[in-house]
């Protein structure tokens, strides 16, 4: 995992993913061609995400008491966030969506049906789409839109956008907004997180300017910020 901080430099001077260089394929596809490693990684995600979902879960509960219907989670790993939605919130169904490899290994929940595929081509129907990153520094190339280049992230957002009502569907998307502005504690790790984005993928953390132009890009115009006491925001 430490490999491609040192094609960094390689990256930056000949261009191209430092990940991609050290290991010769992208983080995804590497994760998918080893099976010990891909389990790791998933439930690395999963326990991770069990400390933050309470956060989530707690400081959006309006939001997801005013949702109905079904909340998809776009690069869901193996479930363990929208199992924890549903739980709290068993009003709504969920859907858990991931690439084939992942979903693999995704253990049942009650009111959550697993859905392998690629965001890149389509997501599953759904009233709601959610969509949350996470960072650790074991594992710091976590997605889902802060691993990839604008035109990807469009690319994904225009497929959310045709997944869900055109009047009424909404996205939820938990991701860092850098702010230097602000004298927040998280500071320093959300900035350590871009650069580790340059090592690991083609993506990097954005702030407020920035996500608005990739919503509106994408055919998103209205969005609202949630300050929820963790790293990241809800947006
Ligand atoms: C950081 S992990 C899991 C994050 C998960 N949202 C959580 O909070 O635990 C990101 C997930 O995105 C998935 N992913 C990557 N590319 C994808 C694609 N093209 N289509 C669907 N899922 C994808 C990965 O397999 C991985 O499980």
């Amino acid at each position: 995992m430490a490999s491609p901080g040192y094609a960094l430099s390689r990256s930056v001077k000949e261009g191209g993913i430092a990940f991609k260089l050290a290991h010769g394929e992208d983080v995804f596809d590497f994760l998918s061609l080893n099976s010990e490693l891909n389990s790791i990684f998933n439930q690395g995600m999963a326990s991770i995400t069990t400390t933050t979902m309470d956060a989530i879960i707690s400081s959006y509960r309006n939001g997801f008491l005013g949702l109905k219907g079904t909340v998809v989670d776009v690069g869901g790993g193996i479930g363990v966030a929208i199992s924890e939605i549903v739980k709290a919130y068993p009003h709504l169904k969920g859907i858990n969506f991931d690439l084939p490899h992942v979903i693999s290994n995704a253990p049942p929940y009650d009111g959550v049906t697993h859905v392998a595929g690629d965001m890149f081509n389509a997501i599953p129907p759904a009233e709601t789409i959610f969509m949350k990153t996470i960072v650790t520094l074991v594992f710091p190339f976590q997605t889902i839109l802060h691993s990839w280049n604008d035109d990807d992230c469009v690319k994904i957002l225009q497929n959310c956008r045709k997944a869900i009502p055109k009047e009424t569907g909404k996205v939820i998307m938990v991701e860092i907004i850098l702010d230097r502005t602000e004298d927040d504690p998280f500071n320093d790790i959300r900035v350590t997180s871009d650069l580790a984005m340059l090592c690991f993928s083609s993506g990097r953390e954005r702030n407020e300017r920035e996500w608005e132009k990739l919503l509106g890009k994408s055919g998103f115009c209205h969005y609202n910020i949630v300050k929820i006491p963790t790293l990241f925001s809800i947006i």
